[in-house]
């Protein structure tokens, strides 16, 4: 039986951050792949995106995206190279991969292999934590706004995990068994590990790492679920293009299926998933905080015509009642963003479908 869920719009985590609602029952896409073969082509219609089969994909490239070795810049001796190339990683890719990032890999383990039973359970087992009206949190679909938006090939799971007082537990699965211990043991390792990378992260740009700390206390995990697309799989995208609304992303790639691309020169950029990395990208309030210097880049995802692909999102976010500004290097540097309450920028930048760097646009004072 297929379930349908509505986006909507109340409240979540205390009425800190909501979205607005549509009409149109949005459909489980998990259930929606299941039946492609009777899927109705108008159902399609609000997936298919036009122009997406014509875009210029760079299958075939020599770089790869910088990989940062934690290992070595916790290392006296290798430290200075090491914050070279997270400074240039930062500054020219936006994006790393982040190896002997210390954490444990049973916790890692154990989060793939919850993340993946959670998703293979009975749909009316997963609605139990369907997202309630106007929450982030919860199971269902992302971004839905607007009745003639077109839609991700995805389904999501989302949580505000830390800090702590943030959670919702009712939202927090009891199956699989060990779903919720690998949560909090995952979402504790990956605070410690945005400390150590917020740390290295002002020393590449001479800022002081206590001004850091309360940029990165929130985090949000975002568990994606891409089904295969049998039928136009070069047609859909399981996540539209654009750049993340957080300090930093730390991403997870649960199954090893390719599916990422990230936008570089103009065109786009297969990320291969590297089994002992995580990948970590510059978020926008990043980029408002070093005016500009270290870039949130766009990224989308593109969807498989055979393989189910996995990955999970944590976004790492300012204290919501802080204030995000442009540190500046030198009294000579211009100011080209603008001081916001993150509070602000959040409400915006949830307020829409993500489309590029829309919200960011927003930020800036002078185009750059
Ligand atoms: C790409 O998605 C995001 O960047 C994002 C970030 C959302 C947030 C802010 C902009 C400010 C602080 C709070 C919060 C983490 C919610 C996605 O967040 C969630 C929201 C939905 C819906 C989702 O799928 O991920
Ligand atoms: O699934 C992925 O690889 C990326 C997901 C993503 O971009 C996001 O959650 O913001
Ligand atoms: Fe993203």
């Amino acid at each position: 039986m297929e379930v349908e869920a509505r986006s909507g719009g109340s409240s979540a985590s205390e009425g800190r951050w909501s979205q607005s609602g549509t009409s149109l029952p949005v459909r489980n896409v998990q259930a929606l792949a299941a039946s492609a073969g009777e899927v109705a082509v108008d159902a399609m219609e609000r997936y298919i995106q036009p122009g997406v089969d014509g875009d210029t994909v760079l299958a075939e490239h020599s770089d790869e995206v910088p990989v940062i070795d934690l290992a070595k810049l916790l290392d006296a001796e290798s430290v200075e190279v090491e914050a070279a190339k997270l400074r240039f990683a930062c500054e020219d890719w936006g994006f790393f991969q982040v190896v002997n990032h210390g954490i444990p890999i049973e916790v890692i383990a154990g989060m793939k292999h919850d993340i993946q039973k959670f998703f293979q359970l009975p749909l009316e087992v997963k609605n139990a934590y369907a997202q309630r009206v106007g929450d982030l949190q919860g199971y269902g679909q992302a971004f839905v706004l607007s009745d003639d938006q077109k839609l991700d090939w995805s389904d999501m799971f989302g949580l505000f995990s830390q800090p702590p007082q943030a959670r919702d537990m009712s939202y927090w699965p009891n199956q699989p068994p060990n779903f919720r211990n690998s949560i909090e043991e995952y979402s504790s390792e990956l605070m410690k590990l945005s400390h150590s990378l917020a740390t290295f992260i002002a020393k590449t740009i001479g800022v002081d790492p206590e001004l850091m700390e309360d940029k990165h206390v929130g985090q949000f995990l975002r568990m994606n679920y891409y089904p295969s697309c049998t039928t136009t799989p070069e047609k859909v995208l399981g996540f539209s293009p654009h750049s993340d609304g957080s300090f930093i992303t730390i991403l997870l790639e649960v199954n090893a299926v390719q599916g990422l691309q990230i936008r570089r020169h103009g065109a786009w950029i297969p990320v291969k998933p590297r089994g002992d990395a995580l990948l970590v990208n510059v978020g926008d309030f990043l980029e408002i905080m070093t005016n500009g210097k270290y870039k949130s880049i766009e990224h989308r995802v593109t969807i498989n015509a055979q393989k189910e692909r996995l990955s999970i999102s944590a976004f790492q976010v300012p204290k919501y009642d802080g204030i995000i500004s442009p540190v500046l290097g030198s009294t000579e540097e211009k100011v080209l963003y603008k001081t916001m309450r993150v509070e602000e920028y959040a409400r915006l930048y949830l307020s829409n479908k993500p489309y590029g760097k829309r919200t960011l646009d927003y930020a800036k004072l002078s185009q750059i």
